[in-house]
């Protein structure tokens, strides 16, 4: 991995702590896409833009640490959504932020934390949110780890949706309208059999 000395620390955390109920409850982190887990794409396209990557996953974690990367499961229980994973790594990680992006999105950006370091500096903004043009793409974002009590306040009041606990903070969105399609997610095994004779977009 390539070191960034100009920027604060940053670690990505690939979110792989969901149900995938859409995809009949299997692990979907592991769910085979082009002869590969679908983590391992994530692996391999998040690994050259940081110096630092932890996985959160909620089940066959011994899998998941066969990558090398630490592994760490949601402390709330029950499944409560990305936030969750966003809180159990803050909870773990000593770095200036948190990149965080999901375990079902084998085409990411190349140039991710750039673009969210980019848009988080020129407004000193607390959380910088990818914008594919046509919606925010919530759970592609930067995140300064000072925002874990907020986090931790925000969720112990029962709530779970990522765009209101944005909205409580100086949040900006960096542009990626010129490459929407890098932000592909595979839901099901129908959308991933469909990618698989389409190639890969982007
Ligand atoms: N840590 C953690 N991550 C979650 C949780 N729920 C969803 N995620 C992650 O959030 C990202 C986007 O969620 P979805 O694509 O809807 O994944 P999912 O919730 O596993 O799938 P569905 O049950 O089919 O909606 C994925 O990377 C999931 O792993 C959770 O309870 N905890
Ligand atoms: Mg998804």
């Amino acid at each position: 991995m390539s070191d960034h000395p100009s920027r604060g620390s940053i670690t990505a955390v690939i979110l792989a702590g969901g149900k995938a109920r859409r995809m009949g409850g299997q692990d979907k982190g592991l769910v085979e896409l082009a002869g590969q887990p679908l983590i391992e794409h994530v692996i391999a396209r998040i690994a050259p833009q940081v110096n630092q990557i932890l996985i959160n996953a909620n089940r066959n974690t011994e899998q998941y640490a066969r990558y090398g990367h630490p592994v760490v499961s949601d402390t709330l229980s029950d499944f409560q959504g990305p936030l969750a994973g966003f809180l159990a790594a803050m909870q773990q990680v000593e770095s200036d932020f948190i990149v965080t992006l999901p375990c079902d999105g084998p085409c990411l950006p190349a140039d991710l934390v750039n673009r969210l370091y980019h848009a988080q500096q020129a407004a000193g903004a607390e959380i910088a949110v990818a914008h594919d043009g046509n919606r925010m793409q919530p759970v592609y974002a930067l995140i300064s780890t000072r925002l874990q009590p907020s986090l931790e306040e925000f969720l112990a009041a029962g709530e779970r949706k990522i765009d209101w606990w944005y909205r409580k903070h100086n949040t900006v969105t960096a542009d990626f309208s010129d490459i929407p399609d890098t932000f592909l997610n595979i839901n099901t095994l129908e959308e991933r059999d469909r990618f698989r004779e389409a190639g890969q977009p982007g």
